[in-house]
């Protein structure tokens, strides 16, 4: 693994140098991260600045068109287009602002996916689903349909699905985004104090400083690059 100067771990996942356009847009220009093992890192910054596109890069969504991503010594931007999905579904987790439930899958069901396009046996599957749905306090939901749900319970369900496969890092782009603030803390309190007994790493994009606080460390972007010299290598 890379040595990371800022945090004096290992970095698990490292971009450097990323560009990236939409059309005339340029929304990365050189942007480089790193994110250490276990470590929660924040990714603030203005409107527009490219904290979505940084994080969908990073967790193998979106291709940059230059520079490099690499998660635990394996380089993501270059890897074939199914390799790269493999290791997206073994080592990611992604949790976005609505949840993203599958409407027509209960709670339960929709932890279960992740698992179930790994291979699992459905009942493995469902037994490994529900605790994970207990761990987050969403265990009494698993028979509920996401249009039920809250959206603060819809963020726990996501968690669940973000979290039963045991990813090494979790991308959380504006989770309590739209949740007022008592639920958007106790959705920060749960992914933060989940992530940290699993290990698992946290990348979190947020406009909202308090939702920053929760981190180890805050980066902030502009214009599509990193405003900190400190973190960028
Ligand atoms: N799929 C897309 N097609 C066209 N332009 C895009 C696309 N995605 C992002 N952009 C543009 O790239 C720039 C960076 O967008 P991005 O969503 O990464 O910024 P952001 O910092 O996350 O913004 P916000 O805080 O408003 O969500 C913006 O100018 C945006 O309009």
């Amino acid at each position: 693994m890379t040595s990371s100067a800022a945090t004096g771990a290992t970095a698990l996942l490292r971009a450097h140098a990323l560009r990236k356009s939409f059309g005339r847009t340029e929304a990365l220009r050189g942007a480089s991260v790193e994110v250490a093992q276990g470590e929660v890192v924040a990714l603030t910054g203005p409107s527009g600045s490219g904290k979505s596109t940084l994080l969908l890069c990073l967790a193998g969504v979106l291709r940059p068109e230059a520079g490099s991503v690499t998660h635990d010594g394996t380089r993501l931007d270059d890897l074939p287009e199914a390799a790269r999905t493999r290791l997206r579904r073994r080592e990611f987790g992604l949790v976005l602002q609505f949840g993203q439930l599958v409407p027509e899958l209960s709670a339960v069901q929709n932890v279960m996916v992740p698992l179930l396009m790994e291979r699992h046996g459905r009942a493995a599957a469902r037994t490994a689903a529900l605790a994970w749905l207990d761990r987050l306090g969403a265990g009494g939901l698993a028979d509920a349909l996401p249009g039920d749900l809250s959206g603060g319970e819809s963020q726990r369900v996501a968690m669940a699905r973000a979290l039963v496969t045991g990813p090494s890092i979790v991308f959380a782009d504006e989770p309590t985004g739209a949740l007022d603030r008592v639920s958007g803390e106790e959705v920060m309190e749960v992914l933060v104090s989940t992530a940290r007994s699993t290990g698992a790493a946290v990348l979190l994009v947020t406009h909202d400083n308090r939702v920053a606080a929760y981190a180890d460390r805050e980066v902030v972007l502009r214009d599509g690059a990193v405003e900190d010299p400190a973190a960028v290598r």
